[in-house]
């Protein structure tokens, strides 16, 4: 008679591991030693060992085989926040999160670690070392922020000590580092438009950027700390670097890091915020006739002109958490992975 193995608890799947994310998480547990399956609707690499399965997280029949013998599952998938189909916020971060949760359920999968947003408290005014027990945002500043707060509280109320399924959400903010498709090509686009000459505000606002690999390392504990007996059960932890910083010195230093100018003039927060609010009712007005994507929005306003940087003090409490990258080495290891992004560069395949 065949016996059938048990799973192993260094078997884990991945969703939305194709992604920024995903993948510096995959490289990480495979270097852990963990047997990884990365399930996404789309495949961006490979790596030796890492199984794949393409297919949407609302499937749940595609999950149920991608999640054969898996106790251990990490749930990044995300439409990109700068979308503005609501369709698919819905669809992917609420249902598809819903789908996510059954088929782990059904599948016999233990822990669900997934990935929510500091943002969930965040409503476009000043949060300085937030705690994980501020309030969900009333108004979220945004839609996708809006599914976002939807998805953890489903993912933190289905955890079950008596079920035997466990889950934590991992708050992470502003995260960047090498093949980041977001923060520094938006920033050196904005740059090369001519668009990166002011500073809202007075410059002074403190936020997190945290990097990539210190976000991959929260996840990762949070994971092994995951136990019936631990404090993680059902709750959410910021992660970030732990160092805030001003949004317009992080941005000013990539920036010249990768040749460019740093802003200079100063413009009034409220003035920008107002511009930025009339355009997004002009751009409704006129979605009909012409889709335009404005640089300015309000959400990108306020991210740039308000204090926004959370405690970690309960990820060091519950799960022994500190940044394995310094602020300074994290930068300076992104400039450098973005080559192509350098003013020179850029100059020169022009010419
Ligand atoms: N990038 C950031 O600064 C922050 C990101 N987050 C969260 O971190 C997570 C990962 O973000 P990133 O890696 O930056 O995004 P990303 O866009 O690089 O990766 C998301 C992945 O999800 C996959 N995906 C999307 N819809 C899917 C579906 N229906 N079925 C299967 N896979 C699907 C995509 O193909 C992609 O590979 C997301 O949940 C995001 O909300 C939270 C805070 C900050
Ligand atoms: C900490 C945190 C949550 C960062 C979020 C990352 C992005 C939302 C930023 C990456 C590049 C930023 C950017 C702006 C807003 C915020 C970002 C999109 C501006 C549009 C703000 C207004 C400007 O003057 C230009 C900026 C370009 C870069």
């Amino acid at each position: 008679m065949a016996t059938r193995l048990r799973p192993s608890s260094k078997r884990c799947a991945v969703i939305g591991g194709s992604g920024f994310l995903g993948r510096h998480l995959v490289e990480r547990l495979v270097d852990k030693g963990y047997t990884v399956t990365v399930f996404d609707i789309r495949q961006s690499y490979t790596i030796p060992g890492v199984t794949f399965h393409q297919g949407d997280l609302c499937d749940k029949q595609a999950l149920l085989k991608a999640l054969q013998d898996v106790l251990l599952v990490f749930h990044c998938a995300s439409p990109a926040p700068g979308s503005d189909d609501r369709a698919l916020f819905h669809r992917v971060n609420i249902d598809g999160t819903r789908t996510v949760i059954e088929a782990c359920q059904e599948a016999g999968v233990q822990r669900l670690v997934l990935t929510s947003s500091a943002s969930v408290v965040f409503e476009g005014t000043d949060i300085k070392n937030g705690k994980e027990d501020l309030p969900y945002a009333k108004k979220p500043i945004d839609y996708y922020t809006e599914t976002k707060i939807q998805q953890e509280k489903l993912v933190l109320n289905a955890c079950s000590k008596e079920r035997g399924f466990l889950t934590v959400a991992i708050r992470p903010h502003g995260i960047f580092g090498p093949r980041d498709p977001q923060l520094v090509p938006i920033l050196v686009d904005t740059a090369r438009r001519g668009k990166m000459k002011f500073i809202i505000g007075d410059g002074s606002n403190l936020v997190d950027f945290t990097f990539v690999e210190n976000v991959v390392h929260g996840h990762i504990l949070a994971a092994e700390c995951l136990k019936a007996e631990s404090p993680l059960c059902g709750q959410a932890y910021h992660i970030t670097n732990d160092e805030p910083v001003r949004f317009w010195d992080f941005m000013s230093q990539v920036l010249v890091g990768l040749g460019y100018d740093a802003p200079r003039y100063h413009l009034p927060y409220w003035l920008v915020y107002g511009i930025a609010v009339l355009l997004w009712f002009l751009t409704l007005l006129l979605r009909p006739l012409v889709a335009i994507k404005p640089t300015f929005t309000p959400m990108r306003v306020a991210l740039a002109g308000t204090h926004h940087y959370y405690s970690c003090a309960r990820a060091k409490r519950d799960m022994g958490y500190q940044p394995v990258v310094s602020l300074k080495e994290a930068i300076t290891r992104t400039v450098e992975s973005y080559p192509h992004l350098r003013r020179d560069v850029l100059k020169g395949a022009k010419s």
